[in-house]
C-alpha cells in the first residue's frame, strides 16, 4: 500500500493527527494542531472532561511509546471556549501528560507563545489576526485560556514572526499558599531508605498553587544531604521513590488543595524538590505519573514566587532565577519569576523563558495495529 494514503484517513478512530514539537529549557511540548475531534461542552473545563472521557486514546497515542515517550507533554488547542466567545481570551488550550490532563503548564505556555504568533493558519487559530501588536515595544499580546484561567502572554514579534532570541513572558492566574512548614508524618511502611537512615519519620513541606497545586520540599528534608543537584542515576530513582510516597500521603488531604472557585482544580499535581541558590532556586519536579520536568516548571515558579512573597523573601516588583537540574547545564536556559501584583486572590507572577521548535509530525494508526494507543514501560529500579 501507499503509506501516504494513511495520512488522508478520515476515520475518527484512526485519522491523522498533526503536531508541532517544541522544547522549553529541554521540556517537550507536542502541540496538536490538526486532526483532534471537536470537544463537547460549553466551558473549557467541560471540554477537559470530554477529552478524558471520549478521546483519551488520542492523548495516549501521542504521549506514549512508540509515537511518544514517558516524558512527553502535550498541548491541545481549543479555538472556541466560553472566554473566547465573551472576548476575554484569544484561544483555549488543554494540557496533557503521561497520566491525563493538567490545569496549568508554564513551559508549554511559553512554547505556545511562539507557535501561536508564528501560525497564520486561521483553521488552527481563528483569532490570530485580531492579536494586538505594539510597534513601540515590539510585543504582541496573547490571552490564552488555560483550564486554571486566562494567562496573559507577551511575545516579541518581528514582521509577524516570533523572535527566537528573546524570552516569551506570561502573567499567570493569582497564585497563593495553602500551607507553610507543614509537618508530614511518613508511616513506617512507606518510608524510603534515606529517611530511615536519617532516623526521621517527619518531613516538612509547603503547599502552594500556581494554576496547579504543588508540594514543595527540600532535598535535605527528604534525607538527601547532597541537595537536589546530586539527583542523577540511582539517586534520581531514590528521589522518585521519596516524592511518590509523599504524594500518596498528601493526595487524600483535600483541605490542603482548596481552590476558591473551581473544584476541578483541587488536587495535588506534583511534589517538587527545591533548593535555594544565590540567584534564586533550582528544582526537580515530579508531576502527574512521576514525570520529571526538564524545565524549571513555570506553574511552580508561580507557586514558589507566591511562597517567597509570603515568607518575605520577595517583594512586589522583585524576581529571581529558577533553574531545573537540566536547565542548569546551559547558561540562560532557565526561567525568571517576578512578583508583579498582590490581588485579593493571591499574587500575579510574571514568568519568562525561551522555547524552540524541534519538528513537526503526522501520526497515523494503521487499521490492524495491535497497540493503537501505545504503551508505557516501567523499568525495574
Ligand atoms: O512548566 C510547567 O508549568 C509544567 N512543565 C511540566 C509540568 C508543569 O505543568
Amino acid at each position: 500500500m501507499d503509506v501516504f494514503e494513511l495520512l488522508l484517513d478520515q476515520n475518527p478512530a484512526t485519522r491523522t493527527v498533526n503536531v508541532v514539537d517544541m522544547h522549553t529549557s529541554g521540556e517537550p511540548t507536542r502541540i496538536v494542531v490538526k486532526g483532534y475531534p471537536e470537544l463537547d461542552g460549553n466551558t473549557l473545563l467541560e471540554k477537559r472532561r470530554c477529552a478524558g472521557e471520549k478521546h483519551d486514546d488520542i492523548r495516549q497515542r501521542l504521549m506514549r511509546e512508540p509515537r511518544g515517550h514517558g516524558e512527553m507533554y502535550g498541548a491541545i488547542l481549543v479555538p472556541e471556549t466560553e472566554l473566547t466567545r465573551s472576548g476575554d481570551a484569544d484561544i483555549g488550550v488543554l494540557f496533557c501528560h503521561n497520566e491525563g490532563y493538567s490545569t496549568m503548564c508554564g513551559h508549554a505556555t511559553i512554547a505556545l507563545g511562539r507557535f501561536l504568533i508564528d501560525t497564520h493558519d486561521l483553521d488552527i487559530f481563528p483569532r490570530r489576526n485580531a492579536l494586538q501588536h505594539d510597534e513601540t515595544t515590539g510585543l504582541t499580546a496573547l490571552r490564552l485560556h488555560a483550564p486554571c484561567g486566562v494567562v496573559h502572554l507577551s511575545v516579541y514579534t518581528d514582521d509577524g514572526h516570533s523572535d527566537a532570541t528573546r524570552s516569551v513572558s506570561f502573567l499567570g492566574v493569582p497564585s497563593f499558599v495553602t500551607a507553610r512548614d507543614l509537618e508530614v508524618e511518613i508511616p513506617r511502611a512507606v518510608q524510603w531508605k534515606r529517611l530511615r537512615d536519617a532516623q526521621r519519620s517527619r518531613v516538612k513541606v509547603d503547599i502552594a498553587y500556581g494554576g496547579a497545586f504543588y508540594a514543595l520540599v527540600s532535598a535535605e528534608e527528604l534525607g538527601f544531604p547532597g541537595g537536589v543537584r546530586a539527583a542523577s542515576g540511582a539517586t534520581l530513582a531514590e528521589f522518585d521513590e521519596a516524592t511518590a510516597a509523599l504524594k500518596r500521603i498528601l493526595y487524600p488531604r483535600k483541605a490542603l488543595f482548596a481552590h476558591p472557585t473551581e473544584p476541578d482544580l483541587e488536587y495535588l499535581y506534583s511534589v517538587m524538590v527545591v533548593e535555594r541558590t544565590p540567584k534564586g532556586e533550582v528544582g526537580l519536579c515530579f508531576f502527574a505519573g512521576q514525570q520529571i520536568d526538564r524545565s524549571p516548571t513555570g506553574s511552580c515558579v508561580m507557586a514558589r514566587v507566591a511562597l517567597a512573597v509570603e515568607q518575605g523573601r520577595l517583594k512586589m516588583g522583585e524576581g529571581c532565577e529558577y533553574e531545573s537540574v537540566v536547565s542548569l547545564l546551559n547558561e540562560g536556559n532557565g526561567f525568571r519569576g517576578t512578583a508583579v501584583e498582590q490581588v485579593p486572590e493571591g499574587v500575579i507572577v510574571k514568568v519568562e523563558g525561551r522555547a524552540f521548535y524541534t519538528g513537526a509530525s503526522s501520526f497515523v494508526v494503521e487499521e490492524h495495529d495491535m497497540m493503537p494507543t501505545g504503551f508505557t514501560i516501567a523499568l525495574p529500579p
